[in-house]
């Protein structure tokens, strides 16, 4: 079989373990890899990748040490071109032009409702593999890169306390995560933060306020609150502003952590994650499967529908949110 693999959306760390996984699987079973490069933007320009086999292919020697690699040796982007009838036929022509029989595109919810579309032009099989620092897909307990985003946030969080606790200041941290606050929320709880603000619960910044003089009062020297991107207070500059008219007993700093979340080493973690679902991956297309995410839960390997990954918006587990609460006495 020829097997195509890009990666798309936003990096993930990871990403290069699980190509080099994807690429090393279908070597030992006999298969070629085309790597394309540029997510969907690359593959409706015919961008692949090039090793010393030609145009495209890739050997198992051009995977090596990639595995302990931040960003993604193909390139990512964000391509609405693609997302129009015309784009999805133009990458449909280029990946049979280029003889492939089953695509495999590493990435976060946008990528694998391209993957879907892409589909209803395409007859060839679709697995994709989950990499996003968000973990917001139904159907695998861990996406590739949010353990690394995770550890990231939390390392520049213990800095920052140092200094918060020295200067007995209030710092409003914002991290990644537009829609979802998984990455606030578990960065939270290892980073001791006080507070999470995130898109799934509507708290308002009076109430905030009124938590913050309330661990003054226990004797909190500093304080530390995680705001995700998308919440709906804005972020933590708005939040800021409405805490420091709400008579907020700290003074406060904001820093955004921005892109530095996406980049780095990947943890452990993430490359056993990676390794995994790239070979769970390509053992699922040489099977027949197609139209599925490879994802793993307690554990175990399994597939899941594309769409039922990001149809329905995956919750926050309820009992963290509890936790920290009730750790931020
Ligand atoms: N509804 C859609 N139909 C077709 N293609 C889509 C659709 N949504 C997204 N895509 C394609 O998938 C690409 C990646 O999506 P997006 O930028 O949302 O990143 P992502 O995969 O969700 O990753 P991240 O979680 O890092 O943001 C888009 O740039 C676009 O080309
Ligand atoms: O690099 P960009 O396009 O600014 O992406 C930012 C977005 O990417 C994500 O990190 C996902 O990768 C979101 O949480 C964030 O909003």
């Amino acid at each position: 079989m020829r097997l195509g693999v890009l990666c798309s959306g936003g990096d993930a760390p990871g990403m290069n373990a699980c190509l080099r996984s994807v690429v090393r699987a279908a070597a030992s079973d006999g298969h070629d890899v085309i790597g394309i490069r540029r997510g969907y933007e690359g593959l409706m320009n015919a961008d692949f990748f090039d090793s010393e086999l030609g145009v495209g292919k890739m050997s198992p020697r051009s995977v090596s040490h990639i595995l302990e690699r931040g960003g993604t040796i193909l390139n990512s982007s964000r391509c609405p071109a693609f997302a129009t009838p015309e784009g999805l036929k133009v990458a449909a022509d280029a990946l049979d032009r280029a003889g492939v029989d089953a695509l495999i595109p590493i990435g976060g919810d946008g990528t694998f409702r391209g993957a879907v579309a892409l589909a209803e032009h395409w007859k060839g099989q679709i697995i994709g593999c989950p990499g996003t620092i968000d973990n917001d897909l139904l159907g695998t307990d861990a996406t590739i890169g949010f353990s690394t985003a995770v550890a990231t946030a939390v390392d520049c969080i213990d800095k920052l306390r140092d200094t918060a606790e020295s200067h007995e200041r209030l710092f409003l941290v914002e991290v990644m995560g537009r829609h979802s606050g998984h990455l606030a929320l578990a960065t939270a709880l290892a980073a001791s933060a006080e507070i999470a603000c995130v898109p799934e619960e509507i708290v308002d910044a009076v109430a905030i306020a009124a938590r913050v003089q309330e661990l003054r009062s226990l004797g909190k020297q500093s304080i530390i609150i995680v705001v995700a991107e998308g919440d709906e207070q804005g972020g933590a500059v708005a939040l800021n502003e409405k805490l420091s008219l709400a008579d907020c007993p700290y003074a406060t700093r904001t820093v955004i952590l921005g892109h530095i979340q996406r980049g780095g080493s990947p943890t452990a973690e993430d490359r056993v994650l990676a390794t995994r679902l790239g070979d769970f991956a390509v053992r699922s297309i040489v099977d027949g499967a197609t139209g599925m995410m490879a994802g793993e839960t307690c554990g175990h390997c399994c597939l899941v529908p594309l769409e039922d990954t990001f149809s329905t918006h995956r919750p926050l587990p309820e009992h963290q949110i509890e936790l920290l609460d009730r750790m931020s006495c």
